[in-house]
């Protein structure tokens, strides 16, 4: 299903406004309105309080029953209070005038459910069409009923809600006249109407239909841009309203170019599927952004759309617990950590590290120190002293080749010496790590391989007939030698627990590299790869780049985390988020305690729906890294392959259908572009021509009559005309001013805007992503599109920023013309 051929409503629809009389009264009429479901919500707020206070006093009984009673209660009356509390502010934001529905038929709101209006609904006489409003609904962020449940306020959620959003001209449906009320706290500002049937307006039974405004569409773009994503309820657009609404049984994928929504509609989606179904969504929703700018950009939307606890919205660098990406590879060193053919090297490198010189891959516990207290100067540990099952003396010890794992095993038992050599230690160790299982939770078999083959040196099978007798003394041979603290530092030592940083920081010695990449790298990419890895400490300490992080993903994978002894509960999000962070329940303080590792892994698997915006962007390793978390999940996947900065889109596909698997997929296109004017999207639109000709541009919904303009900055002018034009545009526009440069000039443009205020950012190009701004100045757009493979790209990304106006500085690179135009832009 397709969701093309948008109708611009707000375009088309005629109207009618009658002066400031006309919308004065429609305010007041709307204003009485607003007072009825304040009070109304003061009446909710009230009892909400009440049940905490009635649940808590409960709480003094002291039974568990009463007890988890109690705890059930306050935790319902907290979220709907916090509900009702955080979603005050504009309120109320949308009424539909509606003809009588097609089979009469009500649902549970009171609202007729057909979209379709009855068949007499509009009756044909001499003096033309005749008609009766049936129904008003006013929509908002939730639902409200009064006090003999007839609907204040439809959720704009709920299905008798969508005629708000779906209605046209061209398929009005039921829908006489749709209004937006701008509401600020308990007034109301401003109403802008459509009007869907203009024929019914003037033959309404009740007397016509008052219409005021400009359409509320125009009225939201035409707004300056603050640093946050505003929501877009009021405004959302029948095309978009079919994604937001699609059922989630499956996979739903959107594309769409730049400014058409999908990041907007991603957001309303998460909103829309904890209302459809909160239980099931309880297992969380995850959000995917492409940059932490974006994420930050985008916070705001759910909280204001009253949802949040039960989303989180995280950057694809940002997805490992204690792993936050800050820096950048280079394109070339992104290419490579980012391709699949890593997963190759990860697994060599997983089962290699085992083999290192200790501190190269800082092994934790007690291995981690490089020798141990008992060590003798051959590097051979001998130990003696302790007391066999059978009076005899077993004993462990380890010889250590200097800097590496220990070569030898010798344990005394039964009154003698017995030895594993170099060899016998390397097959135990080929047999163990046989299998794909990850590393560190082979250590148990690892263990008890190593006291077969010491029970089988010592001879003792042969000295026991009886099968039983064998069992016993077997039993109390493996106690006494691994109750041996020389044996467990023997087997720290020989199979120390790895951790994926460590492993990842190994990856830096070029010749192990080179060795773990035999025939999968090629000796340049082997040492990019290293020396881009040379920036973290031996124990995998220092900065991460948004790449490594899937590295290490994946290496907590290969490598496993093997239990840990319980430890005390970190402050569940959930508490904090429904402001019951003060309170303890029941259920907490009886249940078993979970480890912080099981709690990590429960979070890296358990997201009921994953929701990827940019996802043009992902590599084939961040697709697997994001694929484990929605094992089981339902899917939401936002894009724009125009817009990919990943070099090999074929090989991205394939990671994204074995992420994605087997589900059954549904397809939406979107079609306007609602960010930029049409005079910025045509000249975007040619740089679209280069990076993927005969891909068809979104629509520009709207325009400003504002040509892009161009500037040279060549001769070392670049960052004077840079910040020239940041200073002109701050004083054009009421709202943000975004600087975009290639990724190497980052640093530089901040300095060039030094002193300009917070109004005006400089960005990266990779950085700019998602994000929008009231106006841009592009720098060097050659520069930008040199950077990778996937430059143009990405400079398609850059011109596409702007809602009012777009200044290009051409540099050295951009063989600007007379009128500074550069060659990549002119026609
Ligand atoms: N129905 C709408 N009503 C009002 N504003 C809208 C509507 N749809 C989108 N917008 C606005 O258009 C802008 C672009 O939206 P958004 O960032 O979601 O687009 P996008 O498709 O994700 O863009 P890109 O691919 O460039 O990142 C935002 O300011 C958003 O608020």
């Amino acid at each position: 299903m397709a969701a093309h051929n948008a109708t611009h409503d707000d375009r088309t629809a005629p109207r009618e406004d009658r002066g400031d009389g006309v919308r004065d009264s429609e305010i007041r009429i709307e204003q009485a309105h607003l007072d009825r479901v304040y009070h109304r919500l003061e009446e909710k707020i009230h009892e909400a309080e009440f049940l905490m206070d009635d649940a808590a006093k409960r709480g003094q009984v002291g039974t568990p029953g009463a007890l988890a009673e109690r705890d059930a209660q306050v935790f319902r009356a907290g979220v709907h209070l916090n509900r009702l509390n955080s979603e005050f502010e504009d309120f109320l934001f949308g009424r539909i005038d509606l003809l009588p529905g097609k089979d009469g038929r009500r649902g549970p709101d009171g609202a007729y459910t057909s979209v379709e209006p009855a068949d007499d609904a509009i009756r044909t006489g001499p003096d033309g069409d005749r008609a009766e409003i049936a129904e008003t609904l006013h929509i908002g962020r939730i639902g409200v009923l009064d006090a003999e449940y007839a609907p204040l306020v439809i959720d704009w959620r709920a299905p008798a809600a969508a005629p708000f959003y779906r209605s046209t001209p061209v398929a009005p449906g039921r829908v006489v006249r749709r209004r937006v009320i701008r509401s600020k706290g308990r007034r109301v500002l401003g109403v802008e109407d459509d009007l869907l049937r203009p024929e019914l307006s003037a033959t309404l039974d009740g007397g016509a239909l008052p219409v005021v405004g400009d359409g509320a569409l125009m009225a939201a773009l035409g707004q300056a841009r603050g640093h946050t994503m505003r929501d877009i309820v009021a405004s959302i657009q029948a095309e978009q309203d079919q994604v937001i609404r699609a059922p989630a049984a499956s996979v739903t994928e959107v594309e769409g170019g730049p400014g058409t929504g999908k990041t907007a509609v991603a957001l309303h989606r998460a909103a829309y599927l904890l209302y459809q179904d909160r239980r099931r969504y309880a297992g969380g929703i995850l959000v995917v952004s492409p940059t932490p700018l974006l994420v930050a950009y985008t916070e705001g939307v759910l909280p204001s759309l009253g949802e949040e606890g039960q989303v989180a919205i995280r950057a694809v660098g940002s997805l490992v617990e204690g792993a936050e990406a800050t820096t950048y590879d280079t394109p070339a060193v992104a290419r490579v950590k980012g391709s699949s053919r890593m997963l190759r090297v990860l697994r060599k490198a997983a089962r290699g590290a085992l083999e290192l010189p200790r501190g190269a891959a800082a092994p934790t516990g007690s291995a981690s120190s490089p020798t141990s207290p008992s060590s003798a100067d051959n590097g051979q540990l001998t130990v003696d002293g302790a007391l066999d099952a059978h009076g005899g003396r077993p004993g462990a010890g380890s010889g250590a080749r200097p800097g590496g794992p220990p070569e030898r095993l010798r344990v005394v038992a039964f009154g003698a010496r017995i030895e594993l050599e170099a060899e016998e230690l390397r097959a135990i160790r080929q047999n163990v790590l046989g299998g794909t299982a990850p590393v560190n939770l082979l250590r148990p078999r690892a263990r008890r391989l190593l006291l077969d083959a010491l029970w089988t040196r010592s001879g003792a099978p042969r000295r026991y007939t009886d099968p039983e007798l064998a069992a016993e003394a077997r039993e109390g041979f493996d106690e006494d030698i691994s109750s041996e603290d020389s044996f467990q530092e023997f087997l720290d030592a020989w199979w120390p627990e790895l951790t994926p940083r460590s492993v990842l920081a190994a990856m830096a010695d070029e010749r192990r590299l080179s060795r773990w990449s035999r025939r999968v790298l090629n000796p340049r990419e082997v040492r990019q790869v290293a020396r881009s890895l040379g920036r973290l400490g031996p124990d995998g300490q220092g900065a991460l780049s948004v790449h490594d992080v899937a590295l290490l993903d994946e290496l907590i994978t290969l490598l496993g985390t093997p239990a840990r002894p319980a430890a005390a509960r970190e402050a569940d999000p959930l508490d904090q988020l429904t402001g019951l962070d003060e309170l303890t329940t029941y259920a907490d303080r009886v249940s078993p305690r979970r480890s912080r590792a099981e709690r990590a892994e429960r979070e890296r698997a358990d997201y009921a729906h994953v929701i990827v915006d940019e996802a043009q962007d992902l590599t084939p390793m961040q697709w697997r890294m994001i694929g484990r978390r929605g094992r089981h999940a339902t899917w939401t996947v936002v894009g724009d392959p125009a817009q990919s900065s990943w070099s090999d889109p074929d090989e991205a596909g394939r990671a994204r259908d074995e992420a994605l698997g087997s589900r059954p997929r549904r397809r939406f296109t979107l079609t306007v572009n609602y960010r930029n004017p049409a005079e910025i999207a045509e000249l975007a639109s040619k740089v679209l021509t280069l990076a993927m000709p005969g891909t068809p541009a979104p629509e520009a919904v709207r325009s400003t009559g504002v040509a892009p303009r161009f500037v040279p900055g060549a001769d070392g002018g670049l960052g004077a005309a840079a910040r020239r034009e940041a200073v002109r545009l701050l004083a054009e526009v009421d709202g943000t001013v975004g600087v975009v440069v290639a990724m190497n000039r980052r640093a530089q443009a901040r300095q060039w805007l030094t002193g300009l205020g917070d109004r005006v950012v400089a960005l990266g190009s990779l950085e700019a992503k998602g994000l929008e701004y009231d106006a841009t100045v592009v720098v060097s757009p050659a520069e930008i599109a040199d950077e990778s493979p996937a430059g143009l790209r990405v400079l398609y990304v850059a011109l596409t920023r702007a809602t009012q106006r777009l200044t290009v500085v051409s540099g050295d690179r951009d063989e600007p013309d007379g009128n500074a135009v550069p060659d990549l832009l002119r026609d």
